[in-house]
Order: structure tokens, then sequence, then C-alpha cells
């Protein structure tokens, strides 16, 4: 099993039977929403609710169970992947698009639990570029806004040279910060910015990470 499948599979032992699980987005994820549906075919009775379109037509071809959002009253669980962790469990997220949908699902989950390989774990944020999702109107202004901040911010391209579309319509903007000096602050900065839909600091809302590592072996991340 490769680093980041161990730390996935590590990650689904803590979802029980009635539980309502939020499933993440990425090559990380796909190992826990693997895993949940190898869980439900052998009888685990569990509700899922999708933080991507990607993970949504997955998590259908494996039979998982999935809920509308309007019947959702809480998460138990959603099991995540992320581009960077911290040691206070703080995290750059989006690298994959979904920053949004997977902001709005953590913050709705009692239990948010981080799988990674040992590459994403940093002694500080921002060598990855800060994804930040913004509305497609008057992004010029956004981007100059974005850039005041101190960063070089990219609108993402696909691989024909056209914008990334996010799920939810909007642009996504990679921030080549370098580093992130004061995290909680630049949170603030950023959701003043009129065109900022939202961004990939998912800041105090891990309540676990773990790491997966190339010895097949996985730990939990000490905070
Ligand atoms: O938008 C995507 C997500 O935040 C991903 O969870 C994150 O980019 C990590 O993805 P991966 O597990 O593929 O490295």
């Amino acid at each position: 099993m490769q680093a980041k499948q161990v730390a996935a599979v590590r990650a689904v032992q803590s979802i029980q039977e009635g539980m309502v699980v939020g499933l993440g987005t990425g090559s990380t994820a796909y190992y826990a929403i693997q895993e949940i549906g190898r869980r439900t075919a052998e009888g685990l009775q569990i509700k899922a609710v999708a933080t991507s379109v990607q993970s949504e037509n997955l998590a259908k071809e494996l039979g998982i169970p999935l809920i509308p959002f309007a019947e959702v009253e809480v998460i138990d669980v959603t099991i995540d992947g992320a581009d960077e962790v911290d040691g206070s469990w703080n995290l750059i997220k989006g690298g994959g698009g979904a920053l949004l949908r997977e902001k709005i699902v953590a913050a709705a989950s009692k239990q948010l639990i981080i799988i990674v390989d040992e590459s994403k774990a940093v002694g500080q944020l921002g060598k990855f570029p800060l994804p930040v999702e913004i509305v497609t109107f008057a992004s010029e202004l956004t981007l100059r806004k974005l850039e005041a901040l101190g960063c070089k911010p990219v609108i993402r391209l696909t691989a024909s040279n056209e914008p990334f579309i996010t799920d939810n319509g909007n642009y996504t903007v990679d921030c080549h910060f370098d580093r992130i000096e004061d995290a909680d602050q630049l949170n603030l900065a950023l959701h003043a910015i009129p065109g900022v839909v939202d961004h990939g600091l998912f800041l105090h809302m891990a309540t676990q990470v773990i790491v997966g590592y190339a010895d097949g072996s996985a730990r939990e991340l000490e905070r």
C-alpha cells in the first residue's frame, strides 16, 4: 500500500455504523472513498455527502448512499486530504479546485480527519501556492487586490489553457506567497476582498491528522 492509501485506510476505521460521512476530494481522499465503498459493500450502513462532483461520481460508482444537503443536520466525520499541514494542524487545501465545498462540509462536521503523505507535513505554510476561489466578474480587480497582499496571483488554467472553472462556476487563483507568516491575519484580509468567495487556508478546523509513510506505516501527527 502506498503512503496516501495507508493514511486513508487508517482514517476510515473511525467511521461507525449510522454515521453521516463527508467525502473529501483529491488523490488521497480517493483512497478513503474506495475504502468506504469496500466497507459499505460489506454491510456498513452510513450516509454520505460529497465535496465535489468528482467525489460524488466516485461514490455513486461504488454504491455509497448519498444524501442531499437539505437532509443533513450534522456531519459526524469528514475525511479529506490537504496540500500542506503545519504543526498546529492548520492547512492549505484547494490544489484540486474543491476548496469551497470542502470548507462548507468541514465547517459542518464534528470531526475533520486530514489524511496526507509525509511530503505534505511542513514547518510553515505557504510554499504551496494558496488557492483562492474568486468570482469571474471583474477578476482583474480582484487579482490586483490579491497582489497587494504580497503574493503573485495566477489564475489557474486547464491543460487546454482555458481558465479552470470550479464546480461553483468560479475561477481559482493560485497565490504564490513562498511563506505565510500570519495565517489568521491573511484569512481576514482575504475575506475583506469582495470578489473572493473563499480560500484554501483551513485554520483551527482539523480534529486529527494522519500521515502515511512510504514504509507502509501511518501515524497521527502530534500537535
Ligand atoms: O481541492 C482539493 C483538495 O483540497 C485536496 O484535498 C488537496 O488538494 C489534496 O489533494 P491530493 O490528496 O490529491 O494531494
